[in-house]
């Protein structure tokens, strides 16, 4: 029998989000960046360690799909790989005392799959954290604040997005802020 996060999961999708180089240019567009969600808009180091903290029980990845895909154009030009050039995509959903509170996704160019990367093809439902924050090679580069196509109510509104650089490769990880993460009245 499927749980009920999952059918609350199944239901959740990530919606086509237009990116801003800071929260203050997307808060001209939408001052919600400025409300509750904005705490974890800016959040600096592990996003899944930031999680953790705000749990009471539990937190666990549910990975929603993973495999070779084509990025889309915007994702391939940030990434400045061919467009047309399969990525390791991954999309999971992260929750934290049963509830999906963030939906991410993340691009894993080609070039990053090589050596040590080869790992990040088997991370299963170990957070994508654990590796890039433990590992010397990975440097964060500055957020993007990401505006979500007005969508269904408990759809992600908001999102952030990062480049991660290790070697000779980036890859991007964006992470959707659902509703239920910052309507609890805890922080
Ligand atoms: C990048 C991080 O990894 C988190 C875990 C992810 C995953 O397992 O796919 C994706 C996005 C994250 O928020 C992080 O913890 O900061």
């Amino acid at each position: 029998m499927r749980s009920r996060v999952s059918d609350i999961e199944s239901r959740l999708s990530i919606p086509p989000t237009g990116w801003y180089q800071s929260l203050t240019a997307a808060g001209l567009r939408n001052p919600e960046v400025h409300g509750p969600a904005r705490y974890w808009l800016q959040v600096e180091g592990s996003f899944t360690r930031a999680l953790q903290k705000q749990c009471s029980h539990s937190f666990h990845v549910e990975v929603r799909r993973e495999g070779f895909a084509t990025p889309t154009q915007e994702e391939a030009r940030r990434l400045h790989i061919p467009h047309r050039q399969n990525a390791w995509i991954r999309e999971v959903c992260l929750c934290g005392d049963n509830q999906p509170w963030v939906l991410a996704r993340t691009v894993i160019p080609l070039r990053c799959l090589e050596g040590e990367g080869r790992r990040l093809l088997h991370l299963g439902n170990r957070p994508l954290g654990a590796y890039l924050f433990t590992s010397p090679h990975w440097q964060r580069g500055p957020l993007e604040t990401g505006l979500c196509k007005p969508g269904i109510p408990g759809q992600p509104e908001l999102a952030r997005r990062s480049l991660f650089s290790g070697h000779n490769s980036s890859l991007l990880v964006g992470e959707y802020l659902l509703p239920a993460l910052f309507q609890r009245n805890t922080l």
